[in-house]
């Protein structure tokens, strides 16, 4: 593995926009073909947050990166108007003025901001002004038990209210039957309804059964139209994890490989430490490369990682840590 020896703040390489990915038409025998070997997964992923991968002297720039990823999230039931008009604040300026400046990286935001249909235009209000796009969640969010036809209303509702991204929901019961061209048609429909505006498969890994599922569920998403693919929604009982990271980046680096079309990456749900996100920035510089650690490839879904990547960069700055509390989010 290669431990991040460098600053990735300073030694950034020219962000290449990439093409979109058109999809494909569904190729059923590549999705048969597609095997995932649970030990070896198992083995590798439980190794990776041993590793010192990133050296000291490189920890802060690699924390600003991380922020620079982080799709900023509220999605609770008790979200109001001021709570997310709160986090657009903390997405404008992710850290005290202060800290930004000792650090050399005035300017820096979160790569979005995420959150349900009702609270997209208060959030695209609050945001005015910057280039952070808002993301929704939809498609039934977070089950995708809604009627179809209403499925694809709700991401028209968000495109047209100022969504620029747009988080789906899979319908898990196609992968666990293995129906695949019912989950390629649903995606393909959806992709369709979000226009220019890049869509987000989620495919609620935790509730997939198998990392084999996992990993044919992430090719027929990509192979019909998905921007990126994302791990939960945050509210399974297991969301992102090691394991289904590697299965999803490699499924994400074999459909390169066949196609040409690089796919992005979103785990989400559960990461909430600035170490466990050091692991995920190590891991996709290791399995996929640099293109993977820009917020067009790569993102954090996360609510309260923010707060704890603030903390470590305060002890970066000054050896102290302060209280949790100071650092909230909404
Ligand atoms: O997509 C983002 C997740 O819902 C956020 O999950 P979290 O609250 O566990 O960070």
């Amino acid at each position: 593995m290669q431990t991040m020896t460098d600053n990735p703040m300073r030694t950034q390489l020219p962000q290449v926009a990439h093409a979109r990915n058109p999809g494909m038409a569904l190729d059923l025998d590549w999705v048969a073909a597609v095997q995932a070997n649970t030990s070896a997964i198992e083995r590798r992923a439980a190794s990776l947050p041993g590793r010192r991968s990133v050296k000291k002297e490189f920890q802060a720039a690699w924390l600003l990166k991380a922020i620079s990823l982080i799709d900023l999230t509220t999605l609770s039931g008790d979200d109001t108007v001021g709570r997310v008009q709160r986090l657009c604040a903390k997405a404008r300026q992710p850290v005290r003025a202060e800290m930004l400046e000792a650090l050399g990286m005035p300017g820096l935001t979160t790569g979005a901001v995420c959150v349900y249909h009702e609270m997209v235009e208060t959030a695209v209000r609050a945001l005015e002004g910057t280039n952070i796009p808002v993301a929704a969640v939809s498609t039934g969010f977070p089950a995708g038990l809604s009627p179809f036809h209403l499925r694809i209303a709700e991401i028209g509702e968000s495109v047209k209210a100022g969504a620029r991204e747009i988080d789906i929901v899979i319908s898990r019961r196609h992968a666990l039957t293995g129906n695949w061209q019912a989950l390629y048609g649903e995606m393909a429909e959806m992709r369709a309804a979000c226009g220019e505006a890049h869509v987000k498969a989620i495919l609620a890994t935790g509730e997939l059964g198998s990392l084999r599922n996992v990993a044919r569920a992430s090719l027929v998403c990509m192979m019909a139209g998905a921007d990126f693919i994302k791990t939960s929604t945050g509210k399974e009982s297991v969301n992102a994890t090691l394991p289904v990271s590697l299965v999803m980046i490699r499924a994400i680096r074999e459909y390169e490989a066949r196609t040409g079309f690089k796919v992005g990456y979103k785990p989400a749900g559960g990461i909430a430490k600035a170490k466990d996100a050091l692991v995920y920035l190590s891991l996709m510089k290791d399995e996929l490369g640099h293109p993977w650690l820009q917020p067009d490839l790569f993102r954090f879904g996360a609510s309260s990682l923010l707060g704890d990547i603030e903390r470590q960069l305060e002890h970066h700055l000054t050896g102290r840590y302060s209280a949790g509390y100071r650092h909230a989010m909404g």
